[in-house]
């Protein structure tokens, strides 16, 4: 089976890494010629755990070939869908697109591509080198078919427990809410204060700034406090994490912020309501990485 991957970031490389593992001949689309050059050569080494292993899919700069995959994992940041699109156009695959936020929604419902899913990823993936990553957390790809049911059946083999597990999930608009409330409470937060999720946990003050995001999030998608809960969980099992927010304010990328906190600022003008603290957080987060 043909598997594209596009974009070699931590989570594209994740996956390029364990669907080559599990037998597919996966190519992975590239932005930059080096970038394609570096893994062609030395393939995409995984560490998990300090046990380091290498794959060798194939690695191209995307638009430099036709898309001829079966399926394609898109895993550009939110931000870079627009530019990835174009080259969607004109294949026949069935594509998976995988990043958190739920902005990006109403452009897979207006694509006119017959089968589309969304990944919602639970595993921890940092990215090292040009062609290394190290598996942070192991987690679970729950899988939301948007359109297309039966087409996605036979890419689930691909997918091998214990390590990359996969879950075809009925309810993923409630999966890709439960991630959007988690990450609109910890990835600014971290990102403004530069410390660890577990830390919103353990310092009093900034737990209470938590609370105070947390209380509206909730108003604005009409949410109930029971959500609190599982925030907390996520900080306590991610203790230890550096957000992706963090990590990208700390090397001056574009952050996920528009994706997140944007998403539910579009939302709470639809409502006519007064959202001040995801405002404030918004434009701290702008402010640091624009
Ligand atoms: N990392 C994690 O643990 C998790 C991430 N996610 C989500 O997954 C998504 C991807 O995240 P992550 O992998 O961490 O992000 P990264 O920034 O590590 O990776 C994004 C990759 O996309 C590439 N890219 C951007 N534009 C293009 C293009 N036009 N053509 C080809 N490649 C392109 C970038 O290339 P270049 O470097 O050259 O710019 C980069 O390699 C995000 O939405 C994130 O929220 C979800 C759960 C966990
Ligand atoms: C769950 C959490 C907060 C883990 O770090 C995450 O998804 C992120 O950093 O983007």
């Amino acid at each position: 089976m043909k598997i594209g991957v596009i974009g070699p970031g931590a989570i594209g490389m994740l996956f390029a890494f364990y669907l080559q593992k599990a037998g597919a001949s996966v190519t992975i689309y590239t932005r930059s010629m080096e970038q394609a050059e570096h893994i062609s050569r030395f393939g995409i080494s995984c560490n998990l755990d300090g046990q380091v292993e290498t794959q060798f899919p194939d690695a191209v700069p995307l638009g430099a070939i036709a898309i001829e995959d079966d399926y394609v994992f898109v895993a550009v940041k939110q931000y870079d869908i627009g530019l990835v699109l174009p080259h969607l156009q004109r294949t026949q695959a069935r594509f998976v697109f995988l990043q958190n936020g739920m902005g990006h929604l109403s452009l897979l419902q207006n694509m006119q591509q017959k089968c589309i899913a969304v990944g919602i990823v639970e595993h921890g993936a940092r990215k090292e080198t040009a062609g290394s990553f190290v598996h942070t957390g192991m987690g679970v790809t729950k899988l939301g078919i948007l359109a297309g049911e039966e087409e996605f059946q036979a890419l689930l083999p691909l997918f091998q427990a214990p390590y990359f597990p996969i879950l075809v999930e009925k309810n993923w608009e409630e999966v890709l809410r439960s991630k959007l409330i988690v990450n609109a409470c910890i990835n600014p937060l971290t990102a403004l204060y530069r410390v660890r999720n577990g830390v919103l946990l353990t310092n009093p003050a900034f737990h209470n700034a938590m609370k105070q995001v947390f209380s509206e999030v909730i108003f604005v998608l009409d949410e109930k406090e029971e959500r609190w809960e599982h925030v907390c969980n996520v900080c306590r099992k991610t203790a230890e994490n550096q957000s992706s927010m963090l990590t990208d304010v700390k090397l001056g990328r574009e952050t996920e912020i528009d994706a997140i906190i944007g998403y539910l600022l579009m939302q709470a003008e639809k409502q006519n309501k007064q959202v001040p603290l995801l405002a404030f957080l918004q434009q701290s987060i702008k402010g640091l990485a624009p």
